[in-house]
């Protein structure tokens, strides 16, 4: 788990202040940072091109241009000009050094984008969109310095970005890295030390991404045990049964030791392993919404009353009655967008559009949790945001052959699993979603079904 910030000035303030180091060293290290990742990638007298902007991102880059020169063949390019006291002070010993400041592009091995960074504050002008439209059609490899250009303190597009293979960030990693829309601009993303460890750079967050090294499986360890032992969830099963049928065999393969889908209706097939029951029964997790439409509407307020931990999904957020189950502890809620608009707007936190919910989702996230701190909300998305007590859980590791009919109710299946299993609500939506992520980067991916999916859950290793 890596801690992640809506912003840095605060701590680089911290070093010019309490530590004694100057702008200059900071940028130093900055530019170093991405000078070592060349280094390390690209022989000598490769041909990097680096595009500097007019504030202090430029200046990062015209260090870089300094570092690199003598060794690399480097073309400086200042679309707009040196306007920071830094990027003139770059500039100056560049230029010193017998460094040119390029006009027209030329094709190159590496491009760096250092136009803009964290002081990206509106949207790009048609010149700097028409030079990062270039850019991004190279065929190079695409480094941004800090954040790609474009990219807002959000995470939002303005309106176009830099797609980068690897982002080289400053001091600490921002929360706008891992938003929706910055997953196919960010590349591979590495932190830069600015002149202190960053022990001593970083601050307390309410932001952590989540890694695969930090998963936890349910692994059994007491061979005296028995199917009771894992749990008992019951799945209520609607309309759509297929999607009560996923959520059950993901959390049977996921280490429930009994699953049963609860069904109002004689004439559904449901595979050998799973129970069937007409009624609610000793469960000690229930999971409802997938597939649901009005199923079980007159028997809602009988299930309120069950002190057990529950998942709830999908239909359940045009419901009304939700807002009685946000009183409850122990409820999970993994809503998609336009679920989450619905939720949002029962709750009288405000209407949103799938749109605003996208461009708006930590902060949403963050609100929803602060108004219901016992919950656990999981937003679905390209990075899922997990959010519990007003913090925030980012997990980064799925991927685009997620996006199917069926996946979020094996997701929900499998949180329900850990729930039924003895775990925390929060330890079983984390490991959940990362289980869920890992198991979901397939190869080819379009290709990836529920079915398979599932099959995957039990192929996890343990790290
Ligand atoms: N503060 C520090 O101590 C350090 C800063 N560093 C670098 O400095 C960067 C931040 O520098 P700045 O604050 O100068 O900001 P930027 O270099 O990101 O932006 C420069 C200026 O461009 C203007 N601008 C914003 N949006 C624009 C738009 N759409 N079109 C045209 N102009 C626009 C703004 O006036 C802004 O101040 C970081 O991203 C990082 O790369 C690093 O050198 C590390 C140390
Ligand atoms: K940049």
């Amino acid at each position: 788990m890596k801690p992640v910030y809506r912003e840095v000035y605060s701590f680089d303030k911290k070093c010019y202040e309490r530590y004694k180091l100057t702008e200059d060293i900071l940028m130093e290290h900055a530019a170093y940072s991405i000078a070592l990742e060349i280094y390390k990638r690209f022989p000598k007298f490769s041909k990097i091109n680096i595009v500097a902007g007019p504030g202090n991102n430029g200046a990062d880059g015209i260090t870089l241009a300094r570092i690199l020169w003598g060794d690399y063949i480097v073309n400086l390019y200042l679309p707009l000009g040196a306007k920071s006291n830094m990027a003139k002070l770059q500039l100056e010993r560049f230029l010193a050094l017998g460094g040119k400041v390029k006009e027209e592009c030329e094709s190159g091995d590496v491009i760096v984008d250092a136009i803009f960074g964290s002081g990206l504050k509106r949207d790009l002008d048609e010149k700097i969109i028409g030079f990062i439209s270039k850019m991004n059609k190279a065929k190079a490899f695409k480094i941004a310095c800090d954040i790609p250009t474009g990219i807002d303190d959000k995470g939002n597009l303005r309106p176009v970005a830099f797609k980068a293979d690897l982002t080289v960030t400053m001091g600490a990693e921002k929360l706008a890295l891992y938003s929706d829309f910055a997953k196919d601009y960010v590349g591979e993303i590495i932190r830069a030390d600015l002149g202190v460890s960053f022990n001593k750079y970083k601050g307390p967050t309410k932001y952590h991404v989540w890694e695969r090294g930090d998963l936890i499986l349910p692994i059994r360890t007491t061979q005296n045990s028995h199917k009771k032992s894992y749990g008992h969830l019951g799945v209520l099963a609607g309309e759509k049964v297929g999607a009560a049928v996923l959520a059950s065999l993901a959390a049977f393969n996921f280490g429930c030791g009994v699953v049963s889908i609860v069904s109002h209706r004689e004439d559904i097939n449901i595979p050998y392993e799973i129970m069937h029951t007409h009624h609610i029964e000793n469960f000690n997790t229930l999971a409802f919404g997938m597939g649901l439409n009005n199923h079980f509407d007159d028997e809602l307020e009988d299930i309120l009353i069950f002190d057990i931990p529950m998942v709830i999904d999908a239909d359940m957020f045009y419901k009304e009655i939700i807002k009685d189950f946000l009183k409850k502890e122990n409820i999970v809620l993994t809503p998609h967008p336009k679920e989450f608009a619905s939720l949002l707007k029962i709750v009288g936190m405000g209407e949103y559009s799938i749109k605003e919910i996208q461009e708006n989702r930590f902060d949403l996230a963050e609100e929803f949790s602060n108004k219901y701190p016992n919950v656990v909300l999981l937003l679905k998305g390209a990075n899922k945001i997990i959010a519990y007590k007003g913090n925030l859980h980012i997990d980064p590791n799925g991927s685009v052959a997620l996006a199917k009919g069926g996946s979020g109710d094996v997701l929900a299946g499998m949180i329900a699993s850990l729930l039924a299993q003895g775990w925390h609500p929060l330890k079983s939506t984390i490991h959940a979603s990362l289980s869920h992520s890992i198991a979901g980067n397939y190869n080819p991916n379009y290709a990836l079904t529920p079915m398979k999916l599932i099959e995957r859950i039990g192929n996890i290793l343990p790290s």
